[in-house]
């Protein structure tokens, strides 16, 4: 360093803020998150003996995990119930603290909560609102332009943008407790954007949603994380959703990796077979069928086959050279079905609690 140049790095106070951007979105090394739950026994006199002498028991909701994500990708974090999904948004977004590991999100730690931290995240649950009851969605919005110091020109501009591209103009203005779920959950997405956060984290974004309000919130998601490069961090019970989203997917169950890779590899892993459909005006031998691949369903006017990849081309060659066949269409296995018994084939190391 020259003589007279101020000492940048040595001036900058804990915590230290990035000086350049991170490499990494999100990273996670050695993750782990007990909770201490208290035991209670039913009945009037073990209450009052727990008055005195507590009991308590751990459950580690999750267990040594690492990954990491990059800035701009958009990954589905997926796991049965009590996998350790939430709880781990929570660490990530700095709502909880790590029971043991290391993690930074945009660079920070999450848990010191810093207001420049705060500003380049944002966290939607499904099941939790943040709009004001009572009180029309505009109103969350501006409260949230206060609390994120908001520039009025910025402000404006991402308001007009979301309330497009989610369509709320209409709906905005009304108290939030007269809006349909669907309509909700587009404000709700809204008011947790406008501080244009870089990094999403989103839990079961389109719960309850009937499929046409499931498609919107999907596009939008897309939409957004493709014009400002946004990370996307996404949970769902809904594979559509996975699928659609998330070329990448991060699979964890009893709080402990069993995954971290593209969704097609996985899928192919599990189930390296097409399924074959076909409509037929007149019942195709069994045998015959049997030869082609695996028969899984057959009656008088339809038949499901399962083909490994390799042999698509032949079997698809061969079954449309029938003359029964009528119509003949080739799928990849319902994710939902992967997922099932990709849990079934991997065995459980541990239990999630102690
Ligand atoms: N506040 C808490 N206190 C004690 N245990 C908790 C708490 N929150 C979660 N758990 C437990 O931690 C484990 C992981 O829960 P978590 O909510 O993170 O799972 P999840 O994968 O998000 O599940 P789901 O898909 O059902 O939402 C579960 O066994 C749950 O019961």
């Amino acid at each position: 360093m020259r003589k007279g140049t101020p000492d940048l790095q040595r001036r900058v106070c804990y915590p230290p803020v990035p000086l350049m951007a991170p490499a990494q979105s999100v990273d996670v090394k050695d993750l782990s998150k007990v909770y201490k739950v208290h035991e209670r026994e039913a009945g009037l006199s073990a209450s009052i003996r727990s008055l005195f002498r507590r009991k308590y028991r751990s459950v580690r909701a999750v267990q040594n995990l690492s990954f990491s994500i990059a800035p701009g990708e958009r990954v589905g974090f997926l796991g049965p119930n009590g996998a350790g999904k939430t709880t781990t948004l929570k660490v990530l977004s700095g709502l909880l603290h790590p029971t043991e590991g290391h993690v930074r999100v945009a660079g920070f730690v999450p848990q010191q909560r810093e207001v420049d931290f705060l500003k380049r995240i944002t966290l939607v649950m499904g099941q939790k609102q943040q709009l004001l009851w009572d009180l029309p969605p505009v109103e969350t919005f501006a409260l949230n332009r206060a609390i994120y110091d908001i520039p009025d020109r910025q402000f404006k501009e991402t308001l007009d943008e979301l309330t497009t591209l989610l369509d709320i103009g209409g709906i905005a203005t009304k108290p939030t407790r007269q809006l349909s779920l669907g309509e909700r959950m587009k404000c709700e997405l809204a008011a947790a954007l406008l501080h244009r956060p870089e990094i999403l984290f989103l839990d079961e974004p389109t719960i309850g949603l009937d499929v046409a309000m499931q498609l919107t919130v999907r596009d939008f998601i897309r939409r957004y994380n493709e014009r400002h490069g946004a990370t996307v961090i996404l949970t769902s019970h809904y594979m559509d959703d996975v699928a659609a989203l998330c070329p990448r997917v991060i699979v964890i169950d009893q709080g402990q990796l069993r995954y971290d890779g593209s969704l097609t590899e996985l899928a192919r892993s599990v189930r390296p077979h097409k399924q074959i459909a076909l409509r037929t005006s007149a019942p195709l031998e069994r045998a015959a069928l049997e030869r082609v691949g695996t028969l899984v369903e057959l009656d008088a006017a339809r038949a499901v086959l399962h083909v490994p990849q390799e042999a698509l081309r032949d079997a698809v060659a061969h079954l449309l050279g029938r003359p029964e066949v009528t119509d003949l269409t080739v799928e990849d296995p319902p994710l939902e079905e992967v997922m099932r018994e990709f849990f079934t084939q991997v065995p459980a190391q541990t239990q999630g609690t102690s």
